[in-house]
């Protein structure tokens, strides 16, 4: 059973999930015809940087985080933000969008000019992120505990950030054993896909060097939060 604060925490929490969309007419754009490599990357683009504006705004509702040191939460902003983004395209590849829009997203993440070392890995994700059926609490769950990692570099007060993310932990174990009764590990799989987007973060790195040397150009916004440019 939960605590009242821990009602309160998840209320909090899946509102303000439910509230930062990526807005229907940023989505919708994602349907156009055109399928190049080219207009396949600038769509992919204007997704991430839409989706980073959302990430902030969500992260900013997460109780405590204003509290944080400031540069403690741009660091902890920086260093999730792709992982958050797996998550967030997971989300969006698995759920039953309306039609199409999965099988537009997942066509135009293969021919966006990644190359195939890493797509590999991102669709393997995606499909053991779909294997676990997370409910929505579950997902906003996930996000807010990645985002609250505490050893993510140039964060200085690791303690403060330690101590948001086990509340989180916490409130997930609980959410998992409620949802999940049949899978006493289901809570420690879920903390697993969090290894598994370490990875991925790193193979990022290497696809932005990809694009990068093939003269693509990202948003000022995504250069703020990827250091490039
Ligand atoms: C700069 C570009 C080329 C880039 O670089 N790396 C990645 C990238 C890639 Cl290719 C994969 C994973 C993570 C990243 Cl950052 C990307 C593209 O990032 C995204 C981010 C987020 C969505 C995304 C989210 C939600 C929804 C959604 C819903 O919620 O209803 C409906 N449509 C959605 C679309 C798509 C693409």
């Amino acid at each position: 059973s939960f605590t009242k604060e821990q009602q309160a925490l998840m209320k909090v929490i899946i509102d303000a999930y439910n509230k930062h969309q990526i807005p229907q007419d940023v989505a919708k754009k994602l349907l156009q015809d055109k399928y190049s490599t080219e207009e396949n990357f600038l769509l992919l683009t204007e997704m991430a940087t839409s989706q980073v504006q959302v990430l902030v705004e969500f992260t900013k509702n997460i109780p405590g985080f204003l509290s944080l040191d400031r540069e403690d939460q741009i660091a902890l902003l920086k260093g999730s933000a792709v992982e958050a983004m797996f998550l967030r395209s997971a989300q969006a590849l698995n759920k039953k969008m309306p039609i199409g829009h999965t099988e537009v997203l997942e066509e135009r993440i293969r021919k966006s000019g990644i190359s195939e070392e890493f797509i590999k890995p991102m669709f393997n994700f995606y499909k053991s992120i779909g294997e676990l059926h997370m409910v929505l609490e579950e997902q906003a769950l996930l996000t807010t505990i990645t985002i609250l990692t505490p050893d993510r570099p140039y964060v200085k007060d690791q303690p403060a950030v330690e101590r948001l993310q086990e509340t989180a932990l916490d409130l997930l174990r609980k959410m998992c054993v409620l949802h999940h009764p049949q899978e006493p590990q289901y809570f420690a799989r879920l903390l697993g896909r969090l290894t598994e987007l370490r990875t991925l973060s790193h193979y990022h790195a290497e696809m932005l060097a990809s694009w990068r040397v093939n003269d693509h150009k990202f948003t000022p916004l995504l250069c703020e939060i990827w250091d490039v440019q």
